[in-house]
């Protein structure tokens, strides 16, 4: 379990959007998941949303790949908001244990496992309704720290579109 970096935000810091445009969690995405995160004990992040119409697979249940992304949001903010790096998701499993209904929240909390170079481990569970509701869903994660001319030079973006903290 690597240490949080230094200025990693304390626990109970309600986390804003990292991108207005992200699927995940910006707040100008019509249908978009609006997941809402805070920093938790011990180096967590506590993150959820709730299922809408708009993330249906089948009548009334949630998508999986919409889930995959809840997660891939949540992991992602993990990495980034515990090492105060950029990262970008190499790869992403996904158990799928129990169907999740429209209406229902999902709670993922969200913690490193560990760093090798600029591979970082991060896994998550996500919880029907309540924080200690029924195990719903699992995933593990590998993060690779990038520069941030990755978002410029592959994406369309300013480096402050990033990120607020960001700065070129
Ligand atoms: C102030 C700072 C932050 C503040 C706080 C911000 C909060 C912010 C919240 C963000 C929340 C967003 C969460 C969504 C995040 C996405 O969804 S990101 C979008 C989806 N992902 C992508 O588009 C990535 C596409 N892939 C790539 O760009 C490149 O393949 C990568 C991943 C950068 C790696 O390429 P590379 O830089 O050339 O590195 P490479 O040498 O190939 O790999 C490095 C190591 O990783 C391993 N590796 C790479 N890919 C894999 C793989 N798929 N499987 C296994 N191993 C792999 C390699 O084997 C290598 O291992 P070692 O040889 O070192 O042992």
């Amino acid at each position: 379990m690597p240490p949080p970096h230094p200025d990693a935000p304390e626990p109970g810091t309600r986390l804003g959007p990292h991108y207005h445009q992200c699927f995940g969690c910006g707040d100008e995405v019509e249908g978009g998941l609006r997941l809402h995160a805070e920093v938790g004990k011990d180096s967590t992040i506590l993150a959820e949303f709730t299922v809408t119409e708009a993330h249906q697979g089948a009548p009334g249940l949630a998508h999986g790949g919409l889930l995959a992304v809840a997660f891939d949001e949540a992991l992602g903010n993990t990495v980034g908001q515990m090492l105060r790096e950029p990262a970008v998701t190499g790869r992403l499993e996904t158990d799928f244990l129990r169907p999740v209904p429209v209406g229902s929240t999902l709670h993922i909390v969200g913690k490193l496992d560990g760093v090798a170079g600029r591979k970082v481990y991060a896994s998550a569970d996500g919880r029907l309704n309540d924080p200690d509701g029924p195990l719903a869903l699992r995933a593990r994660a590998l993060f690779v720290l990038v520069d941030f001319s990755h978002f410029t030079t592959h994406g369309t973006a300013d480096p402050r579109d990033v990120h607020p903290d960001i700065n070129p």
